[in-house]
């Protein structure tokens, strides 16, 4: 890739710039393994299914899907609700209950190769953001010494508190796009998750890189990345160029 075609990088946080997705991947895991082992819910609960409908969507809509492949449907309660009680919001609070002891006992230490890039996109004048469906985005930046480096975070709860719909939608990341002043072809989106780089295709964005953090390359280039690396770091490019070819 050549960042001289590019104005802007999004990037999502939690498995791109910081470790974070292992993380909330614990949380979802302790939550539901209770949850269906307490309720009879079968097949039991795995990482796969982290994968496949909880990962990189806001908290209650994880919640749905992973219900809904198992053929339950709980109503939907309110954000204020208690952990535990027995609706979406009830269990995604849970699992944030979960999500933010782990943060607190371990801390968070940012991605050195995604530190990296930051830097070298920074001394060539590429403007940034972050984009989360997160609603810990900023605890977890503050957390990982970022929070000086992106003025623009469109996160969770920033989506909810102005309607924008979540990944694997893109409104997000439009809106990051445009709050920077630039359009969706001259952006590159940075996702590590399915539904991230979904969100990437359908806002026909310039370049979606997928990280691959457990997704799988096959699994990320078929929902919508146009590269895979391993690191944020093979994209720090030459003056000319980059080192990743699409
Ligand atoms: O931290 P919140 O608001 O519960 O957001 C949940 C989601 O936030 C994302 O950033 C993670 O990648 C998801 O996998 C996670 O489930």
């Amino acid at each position: 890739m050549n960042w001289d075609d590019f104005d802007a990088a999004l990037f999502d946080l939690d498995g791109v710039l910081t470790p974070t997705a292992d993380v909330h991947m614990d949380a979802w895991r302790s939550m539901f393994t209770r949850y269906f082992t307490e309720h009879g819910v079968e097949p039991a609960y795995t990482d796969d299914d982290y994968f496949a409908h909880v990962d990189g969507k806001p908290r209650y809509d994880g919640v749905r899907s992973a219900l809904a492949s198992r053929g339950v449907e709980l109503p939907e309660g309110a954000p204020t609700d208690e952990a535990w009680a027995p609706t979406v919001c009830g269990l995604g609070n849970a699992k944030n209950h979960v999500f933010s002891q782990i943060l607190a006992e371990q801390g968070v230490q940012a991605y050195e190769g995604s530190v990296r890039l930051l830097d070298a996109l920074q001394e060539r004048g590429t403007a940034v953001a972050v984009v989360s469906s997160s609603r810990n985005a900023p605890v977890v930046l503050a957390a990982a010494g970022l929070a000086h480096r992106f003025e623009i975070v469109v996160d969770g709860e920033v989506a909810r508190a102005t309607g924008l719909a979540g990944k694997p939608a893109p409104d997000t990341y439009l809106r990051a796009a445009e709050l920077l002043g630039t359009t969706a072809a001259r952006s590159v989106v940075l996702e590590d998750a399915v539904s991230g780089v979904a969100a990437g295709r359908a806002g026909d964005f310039g370049l979606v890189v997928g990280v691959d953090r457990g997704a799988g390359a096959q699994s990320l280039r078929e929902n919508g990345a146009d590269v895979v690396v391993q690191d944020l770091a093979e994209l720090i490019g030459t003056p000319t160029g980059g080192a990743v070819t699409e």
